[in-house]
């Protein structure tokens, strides 16, 4: 039932800035660019923990988890990685838009791809998190038995091994996950983030 308020009519549109502000954050995009195995699924969920224990608002999106959904018609030729990307970046833009601080965690391997996603994030929204570790290492770890079909030719195009990974060589943060402990890299992430997600002073 009505309870007779009469709310005013407003005809301006809503901005991003205006959003942020009702959520006492800045809205980024921390793009976390790095191999199979590197931890960026791991770092991207205990990331997102810690910014919602601190009280900031935010999404989290995972290239596997994307696959299986939105881009889920998508493989791992050249080709269908860019529209991944692509996808996951306009996805990420609208959260972002809405004052999220958003978390994406894919493997983005090409400098051309990362471009991409910044062109369409917009360079002062995005940050690109690369999440550094020799492949050996990710090899090493192999956590979801993935290299090691790789070796044996049962997955093809396979990020380092049948297909090109890039190390970003500007990224706004490099993560080194194999000279360092989780909780060292957590810490050295959540501060990087921190700095950069405070609220901007009210207008
Ligand atoms: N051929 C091949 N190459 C690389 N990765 C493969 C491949 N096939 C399946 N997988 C699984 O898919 C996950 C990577 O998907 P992304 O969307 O992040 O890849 S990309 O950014 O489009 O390159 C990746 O997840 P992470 O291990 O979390 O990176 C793998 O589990
Ligand atoms: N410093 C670290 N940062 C992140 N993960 C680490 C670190 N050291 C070891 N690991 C381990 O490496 C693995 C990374 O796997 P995952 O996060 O699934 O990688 P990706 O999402 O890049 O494929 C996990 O088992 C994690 O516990």
């Amino acid at each position: 039932m009505s309870d007779n308020h009469i709310y005013p009519i407003f005809d301006t549109i809503l901005q991003p800035k205006d959003k942020e502000q009702l959520l006492g954050q800045t809205a980024k995009v921390f793009w976390m660019v790095g191999l199979s195995g590197s931890g960026k699924s791991t770092l991207a969920r205990a990331l997102e923990n810690a910014l919602f224990e601190k009280g900031f608002k935010t999404m989290l999106l995972d290239g596997d988890n994307l696959r299986t959904g939105i881009n889920n018609n998508l493989g791992f030729s050249q080709e269908d990685r860019t529209e991944n990307i692509r996808r996951a970046a306009e996805v990420s833009k609208l959260f972002a838009s809405s004052g999220l601080v958003t978390i994406c965690s894919l493997i983005s391997p090409t400098e051309k791809i990362r471009k991409m996603a910044k062109e369409i994030i917009g360079q002062d929204t995005f940050e690109e998190v690369f999440i550094e570790c020799p492949i050996e290492v990710c090899e090493q770890r192999d956590v979801k038995g993935l290299y090691a079909k790789a070796r044996k030719g049962e997955i093809k195009d396979f990020t380092g091994i049948s297909s090109p990974f890039e190390a970003p060589t500007d990224a706004d943060i490099v993560v080194n996950t194999a000279a360092h402990e989780l909780n060292e890299s957590l810490d050295l992430l959540v501060n990087y983030v921190l700095g950069k997600i405070q609220p901007a002073p009210n207008k």
